[in-house]
């Protein structure tokens, strides 16, 4: 039955069949994680986005609130193979439009050689193909979406594990992960989220033993206010970052960043760590990458497919950034050490 229509660049219509109703459009991409729907549905990186699923059954162990990574979820719209009824009426319930029965296959085909693009999508039984169009026709591109802090980000501080034992952290919240939080305060770190916006008179008054930057969605590029912070308190604070943290620390310290082709999203990716040769399996979901590290950042890390740099750092001033997620949440926990490597800095 087709009662869908998704839209791709050069409005090519795929016909498909409507799980969750509704119209959106967004810059599709796709992800190859096997597991953990739930986490990347609810990762605040993939706002704006319309996500993927290259495996072929999404939901079948259904859908549960604990594995939530944010309160809601985030891709503009959702494309698998085959939903199962709990997750489509999951989506349906979030008012987030969702596909099947189309071959997801030849979407992931025409993404690796076309890049990421402007998706339409139109679900339902009044849907047209027209309604996919026009939707595509108004699809922005991910850097146009210059405040796309202000959809992901706390509006204020919020505090966890207020008296902790372990090392304060204010953690400029562009849209992050709560197993970020969780990560740390597992270590008994009092983490202060503070908003994407955050002011120096903001950090001030966590007085903190660590500065972090989150994940989030978008070009880092848009995240001004964050490097400006981050300009602010290297070489008096250590500084960490997760992915769009690693980008805009690189970007503060004279670095550059560039859009990737399509990106990478999965929970196998390989990275090797260039001191140890030893190679890492990591999550990773991201659109943009470091081009130039600047001269104040070695590249300690990188991905073994295509040598993009995945780790940052600069001992002397106390700053560790990867590009994939240690966090894990879906994936691999490999790399969970970081958490232990970048609290060891707070303390020192
Ligand atoms: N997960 C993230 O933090 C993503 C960072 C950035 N939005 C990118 O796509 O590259």
């Amino acid at each position: 039955m087709t009662d869908a229509y998704v839209a791709l660049e050069g409005e090519r219509i795929v016909e498909a069949r409507a799980r969750a109703p509704g119209t959106a459009n967004g810059e599709l991409v796709f992800t190859t994680a096997y597991t953990g729907y739930e986490e990347s549905l609810t990762d605040p990186s993939y706002e704006e986005q319309i996500l993927t699923f290259s495996y072929p059954l999404i939901g079948n162990y259904g859908v549960r609130e604990e594995r939530f990574e944010s309160d809601r979820v985030q891709p503009n719209a959702v494309v698998a193979r085959e939903l199962t009824d709990d997750v489509a009426e999951w989506l349906e319930g979030e008012g987030v439009p969702a596909v099947d029965h189309l071959d997801t296959r030849d979407i992931v085909t025409e993404i690796r050689d076309e890049g990421a693009m402007k998706c339409g999508i139109a679900a339902g039984p009044d849907a047209t193909e027209d309604d996919a169009i026009e939707q595509l026709q108004q699809c922005k591109h991910m850097s146009e979406h210059r405040d796309i802090g202000a959809q992901v980000s706390v509006a204020e501080e919020v505090v966890y594990n207020e008296g902790g034992d372990g090392a304060r952290v204010a953690l400029v919240d562009c849209g992050a992960k709560g197993s970020i939080i969780d990560s740390l305060v597992e270590r008994d770190a009092e983490v202060h989220v503070l908003p994407y916006d955050a002011t120096e008179d903001d950090i001030e008054a966590v007085d903190p033993d660590l500065l972090f930057i989150s994940n989030g969605p978008g070009d880092p590029e848009n995240f001004e206010r964050a490097g400006e912070v981050v300009d602010t308190y290297v070489g008096e604070v250590p500084i960490a970052g997760i992915c769009l943290g690693q980008q805009v620390v690189a970007n503060a310290l004279g670095g550059e960043t560039e859009k990737m082709e399509f990106g990478h999203r999965g929970v196998n990716q390989p990275v090797r760590d260039l001191r140890t040769d030893q190679v890492v399996m990591t999550t990773q979901n991201h659109g943009y990458t470091v081009a130039e590290p600047g001269d104040n950042l070695d590249v300690t890390q990188i991905n073994v497919n295509d040598d993009t740099p995945e780790g940052l750092e600069n001992e002397e001033l106390g700053i560790i950034t990867r590009q994939y997620h240690p966090e894990a949440n879906p994936g691999p926990h490999d790399s969970l050490g970081f958490f232990d490597d970048v609290l060891e800095l707070a303390e020192e």
